[in-house]
């Protein structure tokens, strides 16, 4: 995968840029005709690059005071629950819609390629929470921008948002910065 240097301060350690964009590859054409998906299943599969991954995900939830993470479906709960785990907080999901069985707040969103609903449990968070929300990939920012208004309406805090990966031709960085009114956006990588 070719990337540039991400547009955020996160500043990774000698060698994991690389160790982690190599592991991320392009599928022409994926779930859609002219949509290069980028799959991030071979840096999962890599006990090493997921171990650095979590690791540095970790230290920008300490470096936030983060109190929660909360992971986007699916593949921010693949990096969102050990992050948290190597942090010592606790994991909050949030869903697409109907999978959560207590009650819930909702919200809609578009997609790079869809439509959706996520929600997550009205008392799943609280004040005085301070969420780092994560997730694998930031595209158009749909998704990233309806989690944050969605927590919000819980009375956390959302402290920030890291991604392991921003494509910035999609442009979705400003309005997901506008959201978080603030709060830090890291991206480790971006291409
Ligand atoms: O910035 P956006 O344009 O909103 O796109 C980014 C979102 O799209 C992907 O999730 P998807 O909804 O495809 O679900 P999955 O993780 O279940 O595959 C990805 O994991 C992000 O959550
Ligand atoms: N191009 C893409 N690759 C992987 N995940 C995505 N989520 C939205 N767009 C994506």
């Amino acid at each position: 995968m070719g990337t540039r240097e991400s547009s955020t301060a996160s500043q990774l350690p000698d060698g994991v840029r690389e160790l982690l964009a190599d592991r991320i590859h392009d599928v022409a054409d994926y779930p859609r005709p002219g949509v290069m998906f980028k799959d991030i299943t071979p840096l999962l599969a890599d006990a090493e690059a997921l171990c650095v991954l979590t690791d540095v995900l970790a230290g920008i939830a300490r470096e936030h005071g983060a109190t929660k993470i909360v992971g986007l479906e699916a593949r921010g709960f693949i990096l969102g629950a050990p992050t948290a785990v190597r942090a010592g907080v606790g994991f909050v999901p949030v869903r697409k819609a109907g999978k959560l069985p207590g009650a819930t707040l909702s919200q809609a969103y578009d997609l790079e390629y869809g439509s959706a609903r996520i929600e997550v449990h009205a008392e799943g968070l609280t004040e005085g929470d301070r969420v780092l929300v994560v997730d694998d990939v930031l595209a158009t920012g749909g998704t990233a921008e309806a989690a944050v208004q969605l927590l919000r309406r819980t009375g956390a805090e959302v402290v920030g948002l890291a991604v392991l990966l921003e494509l910035g031709f999609l442009e979705g960085r400003g309005r997901v910065e506008r959201a978080l009114a603030g709060a830090p956006l890291d991206a480790l990588l971006a291409v």
